[in-house]
């Protein structure tokens, strides 16, 4: 395959909040578009937004009733009413035409303007159509007092205040209150577009009949439907072989068409984890370009984030880190690029043409900001689950054990889906529950388990799925959260306080 070399197994992993920071410092909100009201709800608010005008705009009519001057009824009872005189009566939506005035009364429906000249709404089960000098009269029997039943105007919002703040998920409670202002449109941020694709020679689509060795591509699927659930639009582009030319060019299309890449699968260190093969090449890239700066300005270049730098604040990780290889050769200019290849690397066989031909295919791939964010994570499961950028593009690229592809869409694309939308916080807030049976299996690293919510008198408990291997699916169904254990070799006992991720159900 000519891109497979020891540095596929020269990476180190960083902590999952270290991963997280480099995803979300690396990606900007998307651009923002107009939705129709009605349809923007979940979506993300890309514009501070105030009311319009007071609300409610009139002094509205909480009760249907009689519209009154409260110190005209101040005394009245059921022994002693007070009769007025009625002298119009209005709906919701209508305005009276008379003024009520001292001994007067106007009927009033619920949510129609109050009247001039009066100041409270007695409701009809307090009074009796009565009759005054032979006209129409109401027998007010209960004591009133002025501004009850009257909501008003301003009382709820002022003209010019907050009703929301760029960035808030747009809930239907917004909506209402959106809707009653005015704006039938809202800005909001764009959705992602999410490029999905499966690597994996051993992958048949989902209708196809199994066959020996082979197994149907869920992981597509899922990840399609997560994006979905966290607010993005899933391109689903399909399964790939095993094959850096195929899903180099595959990558470029979708670079075409999306604002971000998940691939599953071939992230490990197998000799066919084609995605693995591309991230080593990124991250060679990236460390000749400052070698080659180094040398030419003689001088101590710094480290973009992602680069060996960061990573050196971790402890060496036990599986896989070595030193790096250094032995490349100097093919990259100070921006990052691939320099043409030179004549004495290419050989008249077929293996150095292929290989020529895929250096051609990744100099065009890896185009400017393009670097690896991270190739290996101190958590179980999906350890392997590395990301980079690709011309400004973030490509998540996750395990193919269906399990550890959850976990890795949940810990690292769901906060990136989020920032693109424009969330202020996009990292899930963590929460602490009780552990309802011991996890005894530790862990050089932290371990996302899939665990499912209780209510028990009142306390929250978190109970740990079966079926929890990186290779496992029967649990994601079912899982409302991700419970963290920390790394150490005891694990967690049952009614210990543990900390986990709420799932999106
Ligand atoms: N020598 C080593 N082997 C492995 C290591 C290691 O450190 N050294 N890491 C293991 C860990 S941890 C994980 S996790 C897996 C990750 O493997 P990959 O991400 O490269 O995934 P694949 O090898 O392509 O597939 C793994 C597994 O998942 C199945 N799969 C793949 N794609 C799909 C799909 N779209 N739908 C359903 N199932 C899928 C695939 O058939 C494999 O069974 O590597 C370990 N190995
Ligand atoms: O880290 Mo891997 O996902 O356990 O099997």
């Amino acid at each position: 395959m000519g891109l497979q070399g020891t540095s596929r197994f020269n990476r180190r992993a960083v902590k999952v909040s270290e991963a997280q920071q480099r995803v979300l410092a690396a990606i900007q909100p998307l651009h923002t578009e107009k939705a129709a009201l009605w349809q923007s709800g979940g979506r993300r608010l890309a514009e501070k937004l105030v009311a319009t005008s007071d609300w409610p705009p009139f002094a509205r009519s909480g009760l249907d009733g009689f519209a009154i001057r409260g110190a005209d009824a101040a005394q009245a009872s059921p022994e002693h009413p007070v009769t007025l005189r009625v002298v119009d009566a209005i709906a919701a939506g209508q305005v009276a035409r008379e003024r009520v005035g001292p001994g007067t009364a106007v009927r009033i429906m619920t949510g129609a303007a109050v009247p001039d000249g009066a100041d409270a709404v007695v409701m009809l089960e307090q009074t009796a159509d009565a009759e005054l000098d032979g006209q129409p009269a109401v027998r007010v029997k209960h004591a009133a007092v002025p501004g009850q039943n009257v909501a008003p105007p301003g009382e709820e919002f002022r003209r010019g205040s907050a009703l929301a703040e760029p960035g808030a998920v747009i809930r239907p409670g917004h909506i209402a209150m959106l809707g009653s202002f005015g704006y039938a449109e809202l800005p909001v941020y764009a959705r992602p577009r999410v490029a999905v694709f499966a690597t994996g020679t051993e992958l048949l689509p989902v209708d196809a009949p199994l066959e020996p060795g082979k197994i149907r591509d869920s992981n597509s699927a899922m990840v399609a439907a997560m994006v979905v659930q966290y607010g993005g639009e899933p391109v689903v582009m399909g399964t790939l072989p095993d094959r850096v030319d195929a899903v180099v060019e595959a990558l470029t299309a979708a670079l075409a068409v999306a604002d971000c890449i998940v691939t599953t699968g071939g992230v490990s260190v197998g000799d066919y984890d084609v995605m693995a093969a591309i991230l080593s090449r990124l991250k060679q890239q990236g460390r000749n370009s400052r070698q080659a700066c180094q040398n030419r300005e003689g001088a101590e270049g710094t480290m973009p984030v992602g680069g060996e730098g960061a990573e050196s604040t971790m402890p060496a990780d036990v599986e896989g880190a070595k030193p790096h290889d250094c032995d490349a050769v100097e093919r990259f200019s100070c921006d990052g690029t691939l320099l043409p290849e030179p004549e004495s690397a290419v050989s008249p066989d077929g293996e150095d043409d292929s290989n020529r031909s895929i250096e051609a295919e990744l100099h065009s791939l890896f185009q400017d900001d393009s670097r690896v964010l991270f190739d290996k994570v101190a958590m179980r499961p999906g350890s392997p689950t590395s990301a980079m950028l690709l011309g400004g593009k973030p490509l998540f690229a996750l395990s193919g054990n269906p399990g550890a592809c959850f976990v890795g869409f949940e810990l690292f694309v769901r906060p990136a889906l989020s920032r693109m939308q424009g969330d202020p916080e996009p990292l899930p807030l963590a929460v602490e529950a009780e552990l309802t049976e011991s996890i005894i299996k530790g862990s050089p690293h932290e371990r996302y388990v899939r665990a499912k919510l209780l209510m028990r008198e009142g306390r929250v408990l978190a109970e740990p799925l079966g079926f929890g291997k990186s290779s496992m699916m029967a649990s994601i169904p079912e899982a409302e959260a991700l419970l963290v254990v920390p790394p150490g070799s005891k694990g967690v006992s049952s009614g210990e306080r543990v900390k986990l991720i709420p799932i999106q159900r």
